[in-house]
């Protein structure tokens, strides 16, 4: 459904160039849900508008659907459905109206429009709501009338950009399935972003993670995790000022296979994790290290797109995400480096 190859946008202005995405291969396969994963500014709505034609890239190939994107830009948007983030509804009209009027922008005729909206009102459980005006509708109710529009033509492939940011945890669960559902039976392949590890955990078949505009993983979310064999140690310190010499007490520990920073925390891949909790806490106390706390944890989808990114995702679904460490951002590469101090295992 989607075959991208060293896909790329450099945005140009008078300040310089900003390389938003840096070569992207993506493969999608008919019938997969498929998450896009990336912390702020990674890349993900440039990828979004150039995969679905509303921006031109300045390298790279992509077959969308099964059209080029390059030549016929306007076959791709014939075949491909757009839910985008802010969606595209008018607040006075009715959703029957935003409906029907979505359908005659494809040209549909009046019975078959009639037909295909009364389908999608029952499939996204919007049934005996055609007259009421959008501007009425619960938020989860929008939402799927987003989608409803970006599907009146049946596309084969849609995007949701950001499907459920802003949607209670109930609509949010609520909604998955309405996704689900279109895969399952309509056959529609749905490409996501999403800023909800949970979402991408319990909802995609696979998921890109994509960190300064290059995909940085891929894989299911049992296969990512995988990933981080080992359990994971976060020892937070009394003061900044110190990881330095904590990095370096526990360079040579035994069974510390990874270490890295997250403010005035290490995160430690370690083998055996709760026998080793002695060890660390021992090599931190000689090396005169006061730690405020220490915990044992098994890996989780977070704890893969951290120490793939040195980012945490923000995840208003569970308010535990830490924000973003304006010191671990400046670039990436210094993180990594960082992280092989210890040898990393990956
Ligand atoms: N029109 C533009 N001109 C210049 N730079 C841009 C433009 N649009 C995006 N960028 C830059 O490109 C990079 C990627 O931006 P993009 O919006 O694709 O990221 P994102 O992953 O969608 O972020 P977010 O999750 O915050 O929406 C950022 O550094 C951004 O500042």
């Amino acid at each position: 459904m989607i075959e991208a190859r060293g896909l790329a946008k450099t945005f140009k202005n008078k300040r310089g160039s900003v390389e938003a995405v840096r070569g992207l291969d993506v493969t999608v396969r008919r019938g997969e849900i498929v998450g896009f994963l990336g912390p702020n500014g990674a890349g993900k709505t440039t990828s979004l508008r150039m995969l679905t034609t509303l921006l031109d890239p300045t390298g790279g190939t992509a077959v969308v659907a099964g059209a080029d994107l390059r030549r016929e830009p306007a076959e791709v948007r014939r075949r491909i459905g757009y839910v985008a983030q802010a969606g595209g509804t008018d607040g006075a009209c009715t959703v029957a109206e935003e409906l029907i009027t979505q359908a005659q922008l494809y040209r549909l005729g009046a019975a078959e429009a009639r037909t295909r909206c009364a389908t999608l009102l029952a499939q996204l459980d919007l049934d005996g709501l055609e007259q009421r005006l959008v501007k009425t509708l619960s938020g989860g109710q929008k939402r799927r009338l987003d989608i409803a529009l970006g599907l009146v033509h049946a596309p084969r492939l849609v995007f949701l950009d950001e499907p459920t940011t802003g949607l209670d945890p109930q609509s949010r669960a609520n909604l998955w399935t309405h996704v689900r559902k279109l895969r399952d039976e309509l056959g529609t392949t749905v490409f996501l972003t999403t800023h909800y590890l949970d979402e991408a955990d319990a909802l995609c078949d696979r998921i890109l993670i994509i960190d300064s505009g290059r995909i940085v993983a891929e894989g299911t979310p049992e296969e990512l995790k995988h990933r981080i064999s080992g359990d994971l140690v976060t020892v937070e310190l009394q003061a900044e000022r110190d990881t330095r010499s904590a990095l370096d007490a526990l360079r040579e520990l035994d069974g510390v296979r990874d270490a890295a920073l997250h403010a005035k925390a290490l995160r430690l891949t370690v083998d055996s994790g709760a026998q080793r909790l002695m060890g660390i806490m021992r090599a931190l106390d000689a090396a005169n290290v006061p730690i405020a706390s220490i915990q044992l944890a098994h890996p989780t989808l977070d704890d893969v797109f951290l120490t793939l990114t040195g980012r945490s995702l923000r995840d208003d679904s569970s308010g535990t995400a830490a924000p973003p460490d304006p010191t671990l951002q400046a670039g990436s590469d210094q993180r990594r480096a960082e992280t092989d101090t210890t040898g990393s295992a990956r």
